[in-house]
């Protein structure tokens, strides 16, 4: 069975050329980044999509060949259950670890000539970091890109996890300093404080956990696990599974909208565990924003991020900096705008909310909610407050 037929019209032009080129604006491709530890359950995952029955058009690109140095990738499309096997080139290294471009145009190549995708599932090697990976798929609409990231799943063993956060062999390999300046792709995690494990970045990158080989724990065990990694990132939903079995496709692999919607900000207590010394989730709250005050917040975030500064904080000696993995944040303009906040590593995005309130909402329901290392919560928070110049106005939530 080959796909060819179902090029899309909208894709290819009838000249063969691409999309981009002729008049009709593609519609994108989400990508699904998996990620975890090493026998979690990522194939059983995988396998388990690529045989059940969907109706959808899904490309699996799975890295069973190793870390690097192969120039082609394995993809799986499958559709009702029938699965084919396509060649991905991507040039000199795996497309986790190569540069921006050739991950990304290996794709598209690929659906220019095959037909368009309804889903692609990127699988990660257990050691990957998926904060390196996911910037690459999370484009500007400038760049016309027609894949766009839907949000990052990470697996976790429900047996070992506890094991592998707190295992000094898992530590996350610092990069010098000079291999990651200027480069999104890297970014060089510093050596300070507790351990900082692989199955740590790989949970406070995610959008949604899954739980898995839960038949192995008591129940006492599970809600340790559970509690952990809610520490860790309080953002992400969590899932729990046995031969990674997942409910449905929708909102636990696919359609999880986690670079686009921001939902979760309204659970409860968010930010509030710091079980795990490592990373935390911390909650800023953000009162009703004039034009000014905006621009003040996205120049306290370029600090934050791109600096590694916090704005009017004087480090105690020797102290570690802050490292952000990821970040989400809603705020309404004072004159009753909802804008949302996106962000992963040094990148971030303020943009207008698709869904805007009908009533003057509740100051209470603004917040920035930040992922990651070293981040105090009062230091953070005075700094911000000071930024917008609502320092009476904000407190912790
Ligand atoms: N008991 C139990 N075993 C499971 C479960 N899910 C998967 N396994 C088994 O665990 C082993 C590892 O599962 P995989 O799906 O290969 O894990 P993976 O994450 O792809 O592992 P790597 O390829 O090493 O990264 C396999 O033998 C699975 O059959 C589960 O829920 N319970």
């Amino acid at each position: 069975m080959d796909f060819d037929d179902d090029a899309p019209p909208d894709l290819v032009g009838a000249d063969g050329t691409p999309a981009a080129e002729s008049e009709e604006k593609p519609v994108k491709v989400p990508i699904t980044i998996v990620t975890g530890y090493l026998g979690a359950g990522k194939t059983t995952l995988l396998n388990y999509i690529l045989t059940a029955e969907h109706g959808k058009k899904i490309a699996v690109i799975m890295n069973e060949f190793g870390d690097s140095l192969d120039i082609e990738k394995s993809l799986t499309v499958n559709k009702n259950g029938e699965s084919v096997e396509e060649w991905l080139e991507v040039g000199n290294g795996c497309i986790c670890c190569s540069v921006k471009d050739t991950g990304v145009n290996a794709i598209e190549q690929l659906m220019e000539k095959k037909g368009k995708f309804d889903y692609i599932l990127l699988e990660t090697t257990g050691l990957a970091d998926p904060g390196n990976i996911a910037p690459m798929f999370w484009m500007d609409e400038g760049l016309g890109s027609t894949i766009y990231l839907d949000g990052i799943v990470t697996l976790v063993d429900a047996k070992n996890i506890l094991r592998s956060l707190d295992d000094p062999a898992g530590k996350v390999q610092q990069q010098d300093d000079d291999e990651g300046q200027g480069d999104s792709h890297s970014h060089s995690h510093d050596d300070h404080g507790p351990v900082m494990t692989t199955a740590h970045v790989q949970i406070s990158h995610a959008d949604v956990i899954i739980i898995n080989k839960s038949d192995l724990v008591t129940e006492q065990e599970l809600q340790a696990v559970k509690a952990r990694i809610g520490s860790i990132n309080g953002l992400a939903r969590i899932l729990v599974t046995t031969q990674s079995a997942v409910p449905q496709l929708e909102g636990f692999l696919l359609d999880l909208h986690a670079y686009d919607r921001v939902q979760e900000l309204d659970r409860p207590g968010l930010g509030h565990s710091h079980i795990d010394k490592t990373i935390s989730t911390i909650s800023i709250p953000l009162p009703h924003l004039s034009e000014e005050q905006q621009a003040s917040l996205d120049g306290w975030l370029r600090s934050v991020l791109w600096e590694n500064v916090l704005p009017g904080h004087t480090p105690a000696e020797g102290s570690p900096d802050h490292e952000v993995h990821r970040l989400k944040g809603r705020f309404f303009t004072k004159d009753g705008q909802e804008k949302l906040i996106q962000g992963v590593r040094e990148i971030f995005d303020i943009f207008d909310s698709p869904s805007q309130p009908q009533r003057e909402p509740p100051a209470a329901m603004g917040k920035i909610v930040l992922i990651g290392r070293h981040l105090d919560d009062k230091s953070f928070t005075k700094s911000l407050g000071d930024a917008l110049g609502t320092l009476d106005g904000i407190g912790s939530q």
